[in-house]
């Protein structure tokens, strides 16, 4: 099989300052080809070290793609360092120059200097167009071999490589990948439950995937293992399956209520508004989702329309609780459902109960029910985040 190699150029991946996931996004959009991926670099903006890792690289691989490193400032060595490694001088190219200028001219500035290095290309490569940025790529195609060379940000490079890529002209591979998206069961509960179903390096693979929405399970390779393995995959996990490949908790959930013709209300706590960020952040989401409020504090919880002998009673942080902020929801704003949230994102334990305990109440035209959750999550905002998804979860599975 052909090999590829993926290198993410720029100091900043080295130390952290930005997580590199550009080189593991390309090599999932890899994965249809027949292409074997063996490592992926992350090199720093250093001509010498560069020239060294691209020259090593197109000894080998059929294909070499890079990101980062095409900015105008002096650090941005990735045009040179290319050049060097393929023997090659670069050129302003005229056109991009006076293309560069227009969009300064555009917003009344005058290009500077800097920018004119983004004009430079070699004889062999071809540009590839930036429809976000003043960074154009670069496709060399050379006796069978590409080198792709891409900008950094997603915003940018995400376009140009979906249009590149199809014109490669890569060996494809029969491929498929099915992904169930699962909330309520850790990732070690998974391996356990798929127990010899969790298959790794042959003609399918399973992967897990830790997300804020619960954790992914993919099933990946040759189209005819994929199925039968996903087939025999998804009863073991049963009602923790919410979702498939491209589904969003907030987005199933507006969508299950849409076609109930149903709304919705939300009353939060824990969350302090992080469920209704995320039920707004949905393009639509007015047609079923009316609103919500925040009753963090003591004395907001006091104005609700909860009887007080509820939190005396049971505490802030229970399920009774947590259901009498489900019914209050639903009386105050008259939704079809009220969705609330209840609970401890720490960082110190309260009422008696662990950072990461969640209660989650629901009140619809069938009455009321309520689930307790207890979330992993190393902050609190982690566990804020985890406990509105949590929420949708619960949302999703009783609209089902
Ligand atoms: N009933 C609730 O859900 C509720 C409301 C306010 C604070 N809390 C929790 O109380 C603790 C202290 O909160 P603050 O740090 O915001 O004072 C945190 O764990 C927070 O999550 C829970």
């Amino acid at each position: 099989m052909f090999l590829a190699e993926i290198i993410g150029v720029g100091d900043e991946l080295l130390y952290g300052e930005t997580v590199d996931s550009n080189t593991a996004e390309i090599a999932v959009s890899l994965q249809p080809y027949a292409l074997e991926i063996r490592r992926t670099l992350r090199v720093a903006d250093h001509l010498e070290a560069l020239t060294e890792a691209v020259r090593e690289a197109w000894q080998k691989a059929r294909l070499v793609v890079l990101s980062g490193g095409l900015g105008p400032t002096p650090d941005d060595i990735t045009r040179e360092a290319i050049a060097a490694a393929l023997g090659e001088k670069m050129e302003i190219d005229p056109q991009v120059l006076a293309w560069l200028e227009g969009i300064f001219a555009d917003r009344g500035w005058k290009m500077p200097e800097a920018n004119r290095k983004q004009a430079l290309k070699i004889p062999s490569a071809t540009w590839i167009a930036n429809p976000r940025g003043t960074a154009p790529g670069w496709w060399v195609h050379r006796e069978g071999q590409d080198l792709v060379c891409l900008p950094g940000p997603p915003a940018e490079w995400r376009p140009m490589w979906a249009e590149l890529l199809p014109r490669l002209g890569l060996p494809a591979k029969p491929y498929r990948q099915i992904t169930f998206k699962t909330f309520g069961l850790g990732e070690s509960r998974i391996v356990e439950l798929l127990g010899d179903l969790f298959r790794r390096g042959g003609a399918v693979e399973v992967g897990t995937y830790a997300k804020m929405d619960g954790v992914a399970v993919v099933v990946r390779g040759e189209p005819g293992p994929v199925e039968a393995l996903a087939a025999q995959i998804r009863p073991l996990l049963g009602e923790a399956v919410w979702g498939r490949e491209g589904d969003t908790l907030p987005a199933l959930a507006l969508q299950r209520l849409d076609d109930q013709k149903a709304t919705l209300a939300t009353l939060e706590s824990m969350t302090g508004g992080v469920l209704g960020a995320l039920l707004t952040g949905v393009p639509g989401a007015s047609r079923s989702y009316l609103g919500g409020l925040v009753s963090y504090s003591p004395l907001a919880k006091s104005q609700l329309p909860i009887p007080l002998e509820v939190a005396a009673q049971h505490g802030v942080v229970s399920a009774a609780f947590a259901e009498a902020m489900a019914v209050a929801a639903r009386s105050l704003l008259g939704a079809t459902y009220g969705l609330s949230t209840t609970g401890v994102a720490g960082p110190e334990p309260l009422e008696g109960q662990p950072v990461g305990t969640l209660f989650v109440g629901l009140a619809g035209p069938q009455g009321v029910s309520s689930r307790h959750f207890r979330l992993p999550g190393a902050s609190r905002e982690m566990i804020r985040q985890r406990a509105a998804h949590a929420a949708l979860a619960f949302l999703v599975s009783e609209l089902r």
